[in-house]
């Protein structure tokens, strides 16, 4: 697989030239094709290794942003014979989407790197919610990629047209395509907007339809490239990872169950969220990224109340339904083990009070 048709070019040749020379043992050029956690494979010129994060860049770099990420291009050591290579650099990023962390003194969190579009995939069904979309436009443009807005599932909205008025008039100049992964229309576009050796990222909440549009855009290829699903100690399927894939026309595309953890994409609060978007942008200028808004020093949500902003019924409720979810998820959380486990205290409770009783008749 040659390095042209993964996306370097000539910046990247440069930057490369210059960085060897820094280092006493020779070293090949890659780009980052998957990333599970820490766990990173790079495809070279001529095969794709396993890599490990040299210790010197893991010490040595200033914040989480310099860490080698999906999509980088990176200066490897390739080992003798099997074994993991070791990464010892990252080049120059020509882009880089990363979660933003507000009112937070730390890097944003790396989403990925050297994109040239950033995707951002949201329902035409029912949580169609325009106000996420403007959001998740203004952290793809500080990206340094064009956004492309993907309103998916068309088929299930009779005024899809009318709907991708309404966000071209707030995205000026940006794309915006309304297609169906289920009919296959409008997929064709999306590639599209993908030549051979650019690449590009998807986002989106979990079931806008990724998956199924990824298939799509693969088709026959899904086999080659989707790799054995990895599985964490207790079976389940890890939903962490991030790959780039090579679609048929050679363009590049970044996807994974990775990708849809972008907190401005909503999760399962995104009803909320929603709801309470006021608050929440309220939220992002307090101090701590992590702010319960109960007293905390540099609250902004306290401080749009104190000055009356904010009705304080509004944050009243706000706050009973976070309670009420945060019930419902542990509630949902309760593991078998956990479930077995108080089964197995009840039944020895039972045996305990049935001695009890036992000796006192007796
Ligand atoms: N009607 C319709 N349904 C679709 C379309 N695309 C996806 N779906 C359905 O929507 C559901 C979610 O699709 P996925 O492709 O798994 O969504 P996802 O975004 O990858 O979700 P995660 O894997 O959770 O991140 C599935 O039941 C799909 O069959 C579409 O274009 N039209
Ligand atoms: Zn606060």
């Amino acid at each position: 697989m040659s390095l042209e048709s993964l996306g370097w070019g000539p910046a990247f040749t440069h930057a490369f030239a210059s960085l060897v020379s820094q280092f006493p043992h020779p070293l090949v050029p890659g780009r980052v094709v998957r990333q599970q956690r820490g766990l990173l494979t790079v495809q070279t010129a001529s095969r794709a290794v396993l890599a490990r994060t040299a210790g010197r860049l893991l010490h040595q770099a200033p914040g989480a942003q310099a860490l080698p990420t999906i999509g980088d291009w990176v200066a490897l050591q390739l080992p003798d014979g099997e074994g993991e290579a070791l990464l010892h650099a990252v080049l120059p990023r020509t882009s880089v989407l990363a979660r933003r962390e507000a009112g937070s003194e730390r890097d944003g969190q790396l989403i990925a790197a050297n994109l040239d579009v950033v995707f951002l995939a949201a329902g035409l069904d029912g949580n169609f919610n325009p106000r996420r979309i403007e959001r998740a436009l203004s952290l793809a443009w500080s990206s340094g990629a064009s956004p492309v807005v993907l309103l998916t599932k068309a088929d299930l909205q009779p005024g899809a047209a009318s709907l991708v008025a309404e966000v071209e008039a707030l995205a000026p100049g940006v794309p915006v395509l309304a297609l169906s992964a289920r009919t296959g229309e409008g997929v064709e576009s999306v590639s599209a907007h993908l030549p051979a050796g650019k690449t590009g990222a998807l986002l989106g909440s979990s079931g806008v339809g990724k998956s199924t549009l990824v298939n799509r855009l693969l088709g026959d290829s899904r086999l080659v490239t989707q790799a054995v699903r990895e599985e964490d100690d207790k079976g389940r399927h890890t939903t962490t990872h991030r790959e780039l894939f090579v679609l048929p026309g050679g363009g590049l595309l970044i996807d994974g169950p990775g990708m849809r953890e972008l907190g401005l994409l909503g999760g399962e609060d995104e009803g909320i969220e929603q709801t309470f978007s006021d608050i929440l942008e309220l939220a992002e200028g307090c101090r701590f990224s992590d702010c319960q808004h109960q007293g905390e020093p540099g609250c902004a949500v306290r401080a749009a109340v104190a000055s009356g902003a904010l009705p304080e019924a509004r944050l009243a409720s706000y706050e009973r339904l976070r309670r009420e979810q945060a019930f419902q998820a542990r509630k949902a959380s309760v593991t078998p083990e956990r479930e077995n486990r108080r089964h197995e205290r009840a039944r020895t409770t039972m045996a305990w009070d049935a001695l009890r009783s036992k000796r006192r008749r007796d």
